[in-house]
C-alpha cells in the first residue's frame, strides 16, 4: 500500500512567541504545501528521503537503535528529527512496528517562519497513520503534530500543527481553537532568504523571560491583548477599509513588541519598513523570526509592496489562505 498526503504552510498574523506562554494567537494556512509519500518496505527499516530540504538528496535510514546515513551531511539526524518523531509516534499509536519508506517534497522554505516543521510533521502523520489503517481526525493529527514539535523543540504552543492539520483561519489558545471567517486578506509575504531555528529563538525568548520576567511579562501580556483586539476587529461588522486600517496598526505594534523580544533582524526590519513606505497599512515578522519571513497588509498596493520588498533585498510572495489543512491525495492498495 502507498499513501500520499500533503499539509499546508501558515502565517501567524498575530501573537507568535507570546502564544508559547499561553496567550492567544491568530494564524492562517496558506497555499504552499509539503507532500509526504509513505509505503511499507521489506527490509524492516525506517527510510526517509528528503529530496528538497537544503541538504540536497538527503537520505537516512534507521532501525531501532541505529541510523544509517546515505550522505555525508553531518546534521542529517537533527534535520530529519521532526519526520522521525512523527513516524515513531504513529507507530506507537498503531502499536505496530514495520519497515516504512517516507519520501518528502516541499514547496515551503525551511526555517522561514512559515511552519515547514509543522507541515512536514502533519503530512507525515497523515500519510503514515493512513498506511497503518488508523483513521485519525484532523484534531488528533494536530495533537500528535504538537507532540512532535514538543519532542524536537522542547517547547511549542501547538498553533502551527493545528493550523496545518485543520486549515483556514484560526484563533488559537492553549490547544483549543476557534475558526474565524476566511476573509480575503491582501497580503504580501517577504522572505529575507535567511533562516532562523524556532527551537533556538524560543529558547532565546525563554532566557530573557527567566532573567527579566518583570520586563518581558508585560510585553507578552500586551501581545495577548492585541490579539484579542485583532479578533474583535476581524469579527466586527466594520467595512473592509476600517478593518484593514485597524489590523495594520495592530500589526505594527506587534512587530515592535517582537523586536523588543529580540527576534527581529536588520533584514526583516528592512523589509517591514520598505513595505510600510510603499503603502502597506501594517507589516510584521511572521513566525519565530531571526531571519525568515515578514508579511505586509497592503490593500490595492500589493504589487508596489512586492516591488519594495524586492528592492530591499527580499523575495516577495503573494499567497492566499488555504481552507484545506491535511489532505490525503492518494491511497493505493
Ligand atoms: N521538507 C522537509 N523535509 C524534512 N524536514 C523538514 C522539511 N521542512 C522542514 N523540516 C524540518 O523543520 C525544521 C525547520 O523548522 P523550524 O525551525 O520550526 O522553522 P519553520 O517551521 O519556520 O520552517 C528543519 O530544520 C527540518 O528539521
Ligand atoms: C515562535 C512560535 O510562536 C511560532 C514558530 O513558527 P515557525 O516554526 O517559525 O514557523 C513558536 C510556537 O508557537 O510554538
Ligand atoms: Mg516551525
Amino acid at each position: 500500500m502507498r499513501v500520499l498526503a500533503s499539509a499546508p504552510a501558515k502565517i501567524i498574523l498575530f501573537g507568535e512567541h507570546s502564544v508559547v506562554y499561553g496567550k492567544p494567537a491568530i494564524a492562517a494556512a496558506i497555499d504552499l504545501r509539503t507532500y509526504v509519500k509513505a509505503e511499507f518496505n521489506k527490509n524492516g527499516r525506517i527510510r526517509i528521503e528528503a529530496k528538497d530540504i537544503r541538504t540536497p538528496g538527503l537520505t537516512v535510514s534507521f532501525s531501532e537503535d541505529q541510523i544509517y546515513f546515505e550522505t555525508d551531511y553531518g546534521k542529517a539526524a537533527e534535520v530529519l528529527s521532526y519526520v522521525r518523531e512523527a513516524i515513531n509516534l504513529v507507530m506507537k499509536e498503531a502499536d505496530k512496528q514495520r519497515g516504512v519508506t517516507v519520501s518528502i517534497t516541499s514547496q515551503i522554505p525551511v526555517g522561514a517562519g512559515l511552519g515547514s516543521s509543522a507541515a512536514v510533521a502533519v503530512a507525515t502523520i497523515g500519510a503514515v497513520s493512513k498506511l497503518f489503517g488508523l483513521e485519525l481526525t484532523p484534531e488528533e493529527v494536530a495533537k500528535l503534530g504538537h507532540k512532535v514539535e514538543l519532542l524536537v523543540q522542547g517547547a511549542s504552543s501547538g498553533i502551527d500543527p493545528t493550523v496545518s492539520a485543520i486549515g483556514g483561519f484560526l484563533y488559537y489558545q492553549k490547544g483549543s481553537f476557534e475558526r474565524l471567517p476566511v476573509i480575503e486578506l491582501p497580503i504580501v509575504v517577504g522572505y529575507t532568504g535567511s533562516s532562523g531555528s524556532t527551537k533556538e529563538l524560543v529558547a532565546k525568548v525563554r532566557k530573557n523571560y527567566e532573567e527579566m520576567p518583570e520586563i518581558i511579562e508585560p510585553i507578552l501580556t500586551s501581545m495577548g491583548k492585541l490579539v484579542e483586539k485583532a479578533r474583535e476587529v476581524i469579527l466586527a461588522e466594520y467595512d473592509r477599509e476600517i478593518k484593514f486600517k485597524l489590523l495594520g496598526t495592530l500589526m505594527n505594534i506587534n512587530h515592535g513588541l517582537l523586536d523588543a523580544l529580540g527576534v527581529s533582524t536588520k533584514s526583516l526590519s528592512d523589509l517591514v519598513y520598505a513595505s510600510r513606505e510603499a503603502g502597506a497599512l501594517g507589516a510584521k515578522i511572521t513566525g519565530a523570526g531571526g531571519g525568515g519571513c515578514m508579511y505586509a497588509l497592503a490593500p490595492r498596493k500589493q504589487s508596489e509592496v512586492a516591488t519594495a520588498i524586492k528592492i530591499a533585498g527580499g523575495m516577495p510572495m503573494i499567497t492566499k489562505i488555504s481552507r484545506e489543512g491535511l489532505r490525503i491525495e492518494e491511497a493505493e492498495k
